[in-house]
């Protein structure tokens, strides 16, 4: 009565009646208006600046934050080279995020936690409270188990890595059968394969072995992305709804449940190891429960901690390692170059010596320049407000990004920027390890990718490997498709694609 009451009162709706306003049609009107009405709204702080990507200045920001879904990486180079030197605002659906002028970096190079945050914007992008990752805003576990026990200890670890890699050559290949070319799903292939490493690292050996372990570890970044880029297209309000409804979601829970039930044996095994005297493997999670503080203890928190490491390090490396055998396969005169090296500098391929393989480092760095995972990168959180030297004010809360892609496909800076040439003076001088202004694939300053130097040396490992054991080129049906897909700043190789492999050596041509 109330309702119809307040209807009568507006002139144009006082004349319908009352079972309309009931109607579908007429609820899904009001629920499409609201949601375009969130979309238009900004919701965080940005850095004063124009905005990139409107085709007119009719054109509404529903459809400029809808766009930028697929066309991320276009709208951002047209800020780039519109506002060059300047820092702009792109619209994402969920958030504005403000990009800021590559002159920026040497400033911020040692910027900190306490200042611009890459944890908390890791988190935010994440949807953190829904992707169990909000816990690492205090939790820095993740990371010091990387730089305090991974990379200084490095060499005795690759020992490990090939051992699991030379495993999963075993059990994870096709069967092939004298020289026939079989077409394989590399994607697959390769997060297998990256899988196994990391549960080696994470766990140690025996425990690496056990399958489900390695599923989990292979599909909990795929979950996460699913939540998220789900999560993402909804208004705040109604995510503790729409959560309980993504299969990804219950996934990643189930992937939590197992690995709990599994770290809790490996430490009831430690324990024992401990008291009896015995050596215990030297292992990212041995680090993290000698190291631990004590909120770090628990079991929830070692669980939440080793996911977020394999969040980091899987989805990445195998995607870049993807995106090189693709780069190799369509350029075969580079697979010859590479041959060359390795057998120049390797004579046992069971214990690769990844060090002498500068060919290979140069084609990995060319291969993050052109398909980095993220391609708006660094990403930062204001943990304050910041005045830069002229006077510029980041707000607290800001979201921002420097320009990764745009700058490292900018024709001032490279030649011939979208030609994979590898052999490039910048790649052959600088180790892929090392950010540069216009290499941001690893991120930039004291906040960058912990894990890039064992990633550099994981992914040279695979890569010979697969090189001198087989043939490789792309499949007929994948040459004329897309190579790669934006999603938003995430660049994901067509999973369509697929390469033909065969064995060396029993080449009958
Ligand atoms: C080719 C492979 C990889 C790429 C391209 C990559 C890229 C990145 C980038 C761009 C960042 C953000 C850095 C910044 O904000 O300045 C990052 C952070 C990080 N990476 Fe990597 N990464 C790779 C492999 C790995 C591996 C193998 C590990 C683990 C062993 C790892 C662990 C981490 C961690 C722990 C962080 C910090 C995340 C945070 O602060 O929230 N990454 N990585």
């Amino acid at each position: 009565m109330k309702l119809q009451q307040a209807i009568d009162r507006v002139p144009l709706l006082g004349s319908l009646e009352s079972r309309y306003f009931f109607s579908a049609p007429f609820i899904g009107l009001v629920v499409f208006l609201c949601y375009l009405t969130w979309l238009s709204s900004a919701t965080t702080p940005v850095v004063k600046g124009p905005v990139a990507g409107y085709r007119s200045f009719l054109e509404p920001t529903f459809l400029v934050r809808l766009r930028f879904v697929f066309n991320a990486v276009g709208i951002m180079n047209s800020g780039y080279h519109k506002f060059k030197n300047t820092s702009f605002i792109v619209r994402r659906m969920d958030t504005d995020l403000t990009i800021l002028a590559p002159k920026y970096l040497e400033e911020l190079r040692k910027s900190g936690l306490d200042a611009l945050n890459a944890t908390h914007a890791n988190i935010h992008n994440v949807l953190g409270d829904y992707t169990n990752l909000t816990e690492m805003k205090h939790n820095d576990h993740f990371i010091k188990a990387i730089t305090h026990c991974l990379n200084p200890n490095i060499n005795e670890f690759m020992k490990h890595i090939q051992d699991e890699v030379n495993y999963s050559f075993k059990v994870d290949m096709p069967k092939f059968e004298g020289d026939e070319w079989k077409s394989v799903d590399i994607h697959i292939l390769l997060k297998r394969i990256i899988s196994r490493v990391s549960c080696r690292i994470m766990l140690g050996f025996p425990y690496c072995r056990n399958e489900t372990m390695v599923e989990i570890t292979e599909s909990h970044t795929i979950c996460i992305f699913g939540v998220t880029l789900i999560l993402r297209r909804f208004p705040p309000i109604l995510h503790p709804l729409v959560a309980l409804l993504i299969p990804q979601r219950w996934r990643m829970w189930r992937n939590i449940r197992e690995t709990k039930k599994m770290t809790q044996d490996i430490l009831d095994d430690y324990k024992v190891m401990k008291a009896s005297g015995e050596a215990r493997p030297k292992t990212l999670l041995t680090w993290m429960v000698d190291n631990a503080k004590p909120h770090q203890e628990s079991l929830h928190s070692l669980v939440s901690t080793q996911l977020a490491v394999t969040v980091a390090a899987v989805y990445t490396s195998s995607q870049v390692t993807s995106h090189l055998l693709v780069f190799l396969a369509t350029k075969p005169q580079y697979i010859a170059e590479l041959r060359q090296e390795i057998a120049e500098t390797n004579s046992d391929m069971e214990n690769i010596d990844h060090s002498k393989l500068q060919k290979m480092e140069a084609c990995l760095s060319e291969t993050l320049r052109i398909n980095p995972p993220q391609t708006n990168s660094p990403q930062r959180r204001a943990m304050r407000e910041i005045k830069l030297r002229d006077g510029v004010i980041i707000p607290k809360g800001a979201l921002v990004a420097f320009p990764a892609t745009p700058l490292s496909m900018d024709p001032a800076i490279y030649q011939d920027p979208t030609q994979f040439m590898p052999f490039r003076k910048e790649n052959l001088s600088v180790p892929a390890t090392t950010p540069g202004k216009s290499k941001l694939a690893f991120g930039w300053g004291v906040q960058a990718c912990p894990g890039r130097f064992f990633a550099t040396k994981e992914i040279k490992v695979v890569t010979a490997k697969l090189l001198m054991k087989y043939d490789i080129e792309l499949a007929p049906e994948s040459s004329s498709i897309r190579r790669c897909y934006d999603i938003e700043d995430l660049r994901i190789l067509n999973p369509s694609i697929r390469l033909r492999m065969r064995l060396r050596g029993s080449n009958t041509e």
